[in-house]
């Protein structure tokens, strides 16, 4: 048997009950070292609520979970975790590169280098004031101290939240990179659409359940592929009607339209009953299977628990 490959994030049924019946119930997951994982979600889901819990911010009600093979609490995994929260404010009169050097300093200043680079890629002026910063520029700096000493693990909370364009790319070139070094990354979004360009697995929260993981290449495989034939002469609908796997069907005159999950061969035989001319087979993007598996998560739990 080959050794087993280490953990990141190991959650066994983690639980934070606040009043009213929110907060974050039985969540069991585990997150691989050298995964991008997305944890999906509306607002109020859990999301903050289960990175609080990994960086000992929030003590659970009930479970375990490690990280790095550690408790939370331990303080020598603490310096190996890189977190962006999803609100940051700055107090502090001095600039940018004088709050970054001191956290650096804090951490063993081994990295001035690194940070200078981080805060070119993302675009953030570091002579700035800090507790003058716009947003996205309050969450560029979140991420390049998240990033700056190459943690083993970073967690990042809405990351993409007031980047520009340019912005939002750098960003998701800067966590490939992370992953290519092997390293972990949890990112937490309300929205799909950044997370599935770079996320291996993603994971639905919903109202504090964590109700559907998946990898984000099979959500588009298992998805429903639309199907249009277009044949000869009219046909009926009844011919059509209840096939396995078909749904959303509709017929108008020699056009007949739906969507197939699962084998195409039902279909085809129906309708090879009569003289096809044409037939369009298209498979959803990864994004848009996504959206639909989100929404379907959100609205109809599937229970495809890790
Ligand atoms: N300190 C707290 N006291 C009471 N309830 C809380 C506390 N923190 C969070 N909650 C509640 O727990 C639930 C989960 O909140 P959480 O912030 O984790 O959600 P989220 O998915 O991160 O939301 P958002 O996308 O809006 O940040 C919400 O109903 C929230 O109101």
């Amino acid at each position: 048997m080959g050794t087993p490959a280490p953990v990141a994030i190991a959650a066994e049924h983690l639980t934070k009950w606040y009043a009213d019946g929110r907060g974050v119930h039985d969540l069991s997951l585990t997150v691989p070292a050298g995964e991008v994982f997305g944890l999906l979600g509306p607002s109020g889901a859990g999301k903050t609520t289960t990175l609080r819990m990994l960086l000992d911010l929030v003590r659970p009600s009930a479970g375990r979970v490690s990280v790095l093979g550690e408790e939370p609490s331990a303080v020598a995994v603490r310096a190996r975790i890189g977190y962006c929260p999803a609100e940051l404010t700055f107090e502090r009169r001095e600039s940018v590169l004088s709050l970054l050097h001191a956290l650096d300093r804090a951490r063993g200043g081994r990295n001035t280098v690194r940070l200078r680079t981080l805060a070119d890629r993302l675009g953030l002026d570091t002579g700035r004031r800090a507790r003058s910063l716009s947003p996205g520029n309050r969450r560029r700096l979140g991420l390049v101290a998240a990033f700056m000493h190459d943690p083993d693990l970073l967690l990042l909370d809405e990351p993409a939240a007031g980047l520009d364009p340019a912005g939002r790319s750098e960003l998701l070139a800067l966590i490939r990179e992370t992953r290519e070094r092997g390293r972990t990354v949890v990112l937490c979004a309300r929205q799909v659409s950044d997370t599935w360009q770079v996320a291996d697995r993603v994971g639905v929260l919903h109202e504090g359940r964590l109700v559907a993981v998946e990898r984000v290449e099979q959500a588009a495989h298992r998805q429903a592929r639309r199907v249009q034939v277009h044949f000869a002469e009219p046909v009926p609908r009844a011919d059509f009607f209840g096939l396995p796997g078909v749904t959303d069907l509709g017929v108008d005159g020699r056009v007949l339209w739906c969507a197939v999950d699962g084998p195409l061969d039902p279909l085809i035989k129906a309708a090879a009953r009569h003289t096809v001319t044409d037939m369009i087979i298209t498979e959803p993007t990864p994004s848009e299977a996504l959206i639909d598996r989100y929404y379907t998560a959100v609205h109809k739990p599937f229970g495809n628990r890790p």
